[in-house]
């Protein structure tokens, strides 16, 4: 069967990485997370300072250093599921707290940095056999991938899922930031110049407030067979 591209695109912490992984495990795709590559890229500006001291992102700097900013993903043997690293060092922890969380959307709003992280994306999916999950996988990476999908569920929903998931970590964070970021980054990432986050005419709206993992993830495995059998 020919290989195809599918895009996962959505609001934050609605399940879309959760969905995505479990589907290419099981049809033999790669998954690709680029959330967590402009995690990692917000993580490299952290340790390096390129945050001011009013919050703001030394722009020149970063521009000079994003060709020292390498991102890869290895498969966790254990787990079965990506991990990913950042100039060789294992980041995934550190990328998933509440502070890269609230740093990552105005990166993710520099034009040079989408520049350079989308041509890695597009350079992955390539061969296709791809599940990409992110902001603008369907309108900018792969605009022309056979299945694109848009999920949603409520924010308080998804603040709920991400508390419960921080504190399954033994992360300290209140419910209320939580909701706060979930509801700043999805303003910022709705409303910035480059690619903003919108739903692609062509992709499949998933809202999955009242829908289990099993049944979202049964859900996405229909459709998969749908786009490839039309
Ligand atoms: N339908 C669901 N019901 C309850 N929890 C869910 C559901 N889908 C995902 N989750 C949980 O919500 C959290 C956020 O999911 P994740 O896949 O990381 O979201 P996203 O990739 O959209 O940010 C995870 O802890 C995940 O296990
Ligand atoms: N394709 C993408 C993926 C993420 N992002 C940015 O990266 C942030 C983190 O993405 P993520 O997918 O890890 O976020 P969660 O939904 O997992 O919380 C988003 O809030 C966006 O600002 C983006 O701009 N474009």
């Amino acid at each position: 069967m020919n290989k195809i591209i599918i895009a996962i695109d959505g609001f934050s912490s609605c399940g879309k990485s959760t969905m995505a992984k479990d589907l290419a495990k099981e049809i033999g795709y790669i998954y690709i997370d680029s959330g967590a590559m402009y995690r990692a890229v917000t993580l490299y500006c952290i340790e390096h300072g390129l945050f001011l001291a009013d919050g703001s992102i030394d722009e020149d700097k970063l521009k000079q250093q994003m060709s020292n900013i390498h991102i890869s993903f290895r498969l966790d043997t254990e787990s079965g599921r990506p991990r990913t690293f950042l100039n060789g060092t294992d980041v995934e922890n550190q990328i998933r707290t509440l502070e890269v969380s609230s740093h990552v959307s105005p990166v993710a709003a520099l034009g040079f940095v989408r520049e350079a992280l989308v041509r890695q994306q597009q350079e992955l999916g390539k061969e296709k056999g791809i599940v990409m999950d992110g902001r603008d996988i369907g309108t900018a990476v792969f605009p022309d991938a056979e299945l694109k999908i848009f999920v949603t569920a409520s924010a308080e929903i998804r603040a709920q899922r991400r508390y419960d998931e921080l504190k399954a970590k033994g992360q300290e964070a209140s419910f209320e930031d939580i909701l706060h970021n979930v509801e700043e980054r999805d303003r910022i990432d709705q409303t910035r110049e480059v690619s903003p986050l919108r739903k692609a005419d062509d992709a499949i709206l998933l809202d999955n407030s009242n829908m289990t993992i099993a049944e979202q993830k049964e859900w996405l495995m229909n459709q998969y067979l749908q786009a490839t059998h039309a």
